[in-house]
């Protein structure tokens, strides 16, 4: 790895998106683009780890991910307007408390919104079908519609769910780097059905992201 604060670090749970990111990026030598592992926490030490030796001027958490019904539809790309780890908390009687309601700290990692309406922006004018919201993290990936409602009512105007991004984001922060998460739509949030994903379609429209991406960033 070279350290170099011009240098950005792209972060995928799983080799698939690492690949699709990497065609999208045409070989580009100022971008490292490496798997983080699946879930929050692999996904955090695994950043922590490479920012622990090498200076970036960005972290992006990026892949496939789950959209909410009428914000991010299958095909689509979100890009977060916030970070938010949806299950770190407390189950109550009453419902759940969040680490932030029961004073243990943040569960939110803010982003650049400068930087955010510039990626938007350039997905937009390629013709790319884009939003902004917030993206929750999970550790359990929803599976029923009671569930999606849940954390749909837990984070206004959440758009996506994913497993990887507070875990990337805190890591970045940590080490005082900014970072972003982009996340190609595979599938719906809510009951689970493995038939109904589009992996591939996902996997296709975050290679065009990258493409575009590759000369904003
Ligand atoms: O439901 C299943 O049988 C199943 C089998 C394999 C993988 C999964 C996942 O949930 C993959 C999680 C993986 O992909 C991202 N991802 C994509 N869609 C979602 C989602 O709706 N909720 C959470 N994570 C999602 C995630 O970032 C992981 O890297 C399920």
């Amino acid at each position: 790895m070279v350290s170099d604060k011009n240098r950005i670090l792209i972060m995928t749970a799983v080799s698939a998106e690492k690949d699709a990111v990497l065609r999208g990026l045409h070989a580009n030598q100022t971008i490292d683009v490496l798997v983080a592992g699946v879930g929050p926490v692999a996904a955090a030490a695994n950043t922590a780890k490479v920012l622990a030796t090498s200076k970036y001027r960005l972290v992006i958490s990026t892949g496939i991910g789950g959209g909410f019904s009428g914000r991010a539809e299958v095909g689509t790309l979100v890009v977060a307007d916030e970070i938010v780890a949806a299950d770190l908390g407390v189950e109550t009687l009453e419902g759940f408390s969040s680490f932030d309601e029961l004073g243990f700290g943040s569960t939110k990692v803010q982003v650049d919104l400068s930087l955010v309406n510039r990626v938007t922006g350039a997905l937009h004018e390629a013709k790319l079908p884009v939003s902004t919201g917030p993206i929750i993290t999970v550790s359990t990936a929803t599976g029923t519609a009671v569930s999606a409602a849940e954390r749909s009512g837990r984070v206004p105007g959440v758009a996506a769910e994913a497993m990887e991004g507070y875990g990337v984001a805190l890591a970045a922060h940590i080490h005082g780097v900014p970072a972003l998460e982009i996340r190609a739509i595979s599938n719906q949030v809510g009951p689970r059905d493995k038939n109904a994903w589009r992996i591939k379609e996902a996997l296709d429209v975050l290679e065009k992201a990258f493409s575009v991406l590759e000369e904003l960033l």
